[in-house]
């Protein structure tokens, strides 16, 4: 880390979604000089390994993965599981679906209450048209010639066309562009896999920013904490690059991108977040955030199995069409998940059909364990702690699997009738969509600009701002987190 001694005006931290694209939008800002640091490798264009190109599965996802950050996580009922994120370039967008959906009209809503204007839809609508080269749609709303190729699958497999059948036999109207922002139904998936590659952060805004003089990438750069001056203000961080010794950087503005797990554990680690907490930790508290692990949110998914995998062609996405109701998604996967993530992660002769509850009342927490920053922290998600949470996941299992039969499938595991035995079925069987938001949501710990309320020259850039999990998968907006931000980047005083 050569300039160190002189200093940065931005360290970002964590090359994922968020903090890829916030890192490349900064650097555009002439005279400014940006050093992002990521915690496992980043790889320049063309050397990425083909497990985190290859869209057609997610096998970098399964825990113990090399580019996986592994965290103990309790979900419905308690249940213990193992969760993974990205610890890579691209972060866990460089090892997801591919799914690209923007969220909501009404999420922006809830984002922009209480005066944070700068996140209406009406004020995101020019970023997100501009972060897309949409090959499928144009028109208003619509961008061609930004960074994130985004298209619909076609073909579509027998099995996605007998879904779609089925949806719309039940009445389901078409949603023929999913992020048009019009009334939800079934429809084609926009992804950001373009010939079978995976686009990340990595290939989307990294490599095309390597080699501008501004913008300075650091892999296998763990940060240990953020550093605060005597007034406790934001000073840098200290790392460790290539797990050596810890090396202090002096930047005038620290912007953490570590994502919904890590952020809030750097921030308590550095002495930021509720005091009980921060002192259970042995930390010192350098500045009470009460807020800070609170109120997280995510997206519980129940996978119901249909017997038989009819085999895919090459090339073949991980999913091609969804449905969706307000609250609730439906979509089926193309293969087993012992083919998309590897041996152990189901049944290799069943394909599941994914239910997903969209806009859940249940918060959870996010705990860390240790002071070491090498310990991952527990995601107390809490899934289905509401009742009414319980009632549409219900209701969603039993319409899923009505629109299996009227497929014609065989479901694997039918779920039962009656509510209380229903409730188990479901509990047994929730997992994640791995979409965890919040932690340091704007309006508690930031402002909607992610500056942390009470630290100058700190910031939040990732999806723990969101004061609420989007009702889409999280990645587009993950990605228009740091497109956004990036753009105002500071210059900064405060
Ligand atoms: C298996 C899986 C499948 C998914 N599928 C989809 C999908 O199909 N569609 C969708 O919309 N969403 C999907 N998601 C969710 C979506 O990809 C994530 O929500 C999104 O990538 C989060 O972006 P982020 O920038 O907040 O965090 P991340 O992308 O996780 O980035 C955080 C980065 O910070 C780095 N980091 C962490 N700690 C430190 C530290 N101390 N120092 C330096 N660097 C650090 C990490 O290594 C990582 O690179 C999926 C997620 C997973 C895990």
């Amino acid at each position: 880390m050569s300039p160190r001694a002189a200093g940065y005006d931005v360290v970002v931290v964590g090359a994922g979604s968020s903090g890829a694209a916030y890192a490349a939008r900064a650097a555009e800002t002439p005279g400014r000089r940006v050093l992002l640091l990521e915690a496992g490798p980043v790889f320049g264009a063309g050397a990425a390994p083909g497990v985190l190109l290859d869209g057609t599965r997610m096998a970098a996802a399964r825990p113990g993965g090399r580019y996986a950050d592994a965290h103990p996580a309790r979900l419905a009922g308690g249940a213990e599981r193992t969760i993974v994120r990205g610890r890579v370039g691209g972060g866990s967008g460089a090892l997801n679906g591919g799914v690209f959906l923007r969220a909501r009209p009404e999420d922006f809503a809830a984002f922009a209450a209480g005066g944070r204007d700068a996140w209406s839809y009406r004020s995101v609508l020019p970023v997100l048209a501009a972060l897309e080269d949409d090959r499928d749609f144009t028109g208003p709303g619509h961008g061609r010639g930004g960074p994130v190729p985004v298209r619909r699958p076609d073909p579509l497999l027998p099995a996605t066309e007998a879904f779609i059948d089925a949806c719309r036999s039940a009445g389901h109207p078409e949603e023929p562009d999913k992020n048009a922002a019009g009334p939800p139904g079934v429809g084609r998936l926009p992804l950001n896999v373009v010939g079978g590659v995976r686009h990340s952060t990595a290939l989307t805004h990294l490599a095309p920013a390597a080699g501008r003089p501004g913008l300075e990438v650091r892999g296998r750069t763990p940060v240990l904490r953020v550093e605060l001056d005597r007034d406790g203000r934001a000073a840098g961080v200290l790392a460790r690059p290539d797990g050596g010794a810890p090396e202090p950087v002096r930047a005038r503005t620290v912007v953490l991108c570590a994502g919904a797990l890590r952020t809030p554990q750097l921030l308590m680690l550095s002495g930021i977040g509720p005091p009980a907490v921060l002192r259970g930790l042995g930390a010192p508290v350098r500045a009470e955030a009460p807020g800070v692990g609170a109120g997280v949110q995510d997206h519980a998914m129940v996978v119901l199995g249909a017997r038989g995998a009819p085999p895919r062609p090459p090339g073949t996405e991980v999913a091609q069409a969804a449905l969706h109701l307000p609250d609730l998604e439906i979509m089926p996967y193309t293969a087993p998940f012992a083919e998309l993530i590897g041996p152990g992660a189901g049944p290799p002769d069943q394909t599941g059909w994914g239910v997903t509850l969209l806009r859940p009342r249940s918060r959870g927490a996010l705990v860390p364990l240790s002071a070491d920053p090498a310990d991952p922290p527990r995601a107390e998600h809490r899934h289905l702690i509401d009742g009414h949470d319980r009632a549409r996941l219900r209701a969603g299992v039993l319409h899923c699997a009505e629109l299996m039969a009227a497929a014609g499938l065989e479901p694997a595991d039918p779920p039962p009738r009656g509510t209380a035995a229903l409730d188990r079925w479901i509990a047994e069987r929730a997992s994640t969509a791995v979409h965890l938001s919040g932690g340091c949501a704007m309006g508690d710990v930031t402002d909607q600009w992610g500056r942390v309320e009470g630290v100058p020259g700190l910031r939040v850039a990732d999806a723990s701002l969101l004061p609420r999990v989007p009702s889409r998968g999280l990645n587009a907006t993950a990605v228009l987190i740091g497109e956004l931000l990036g753009r105002h980047a500071p210059e900064d005083s405060r």
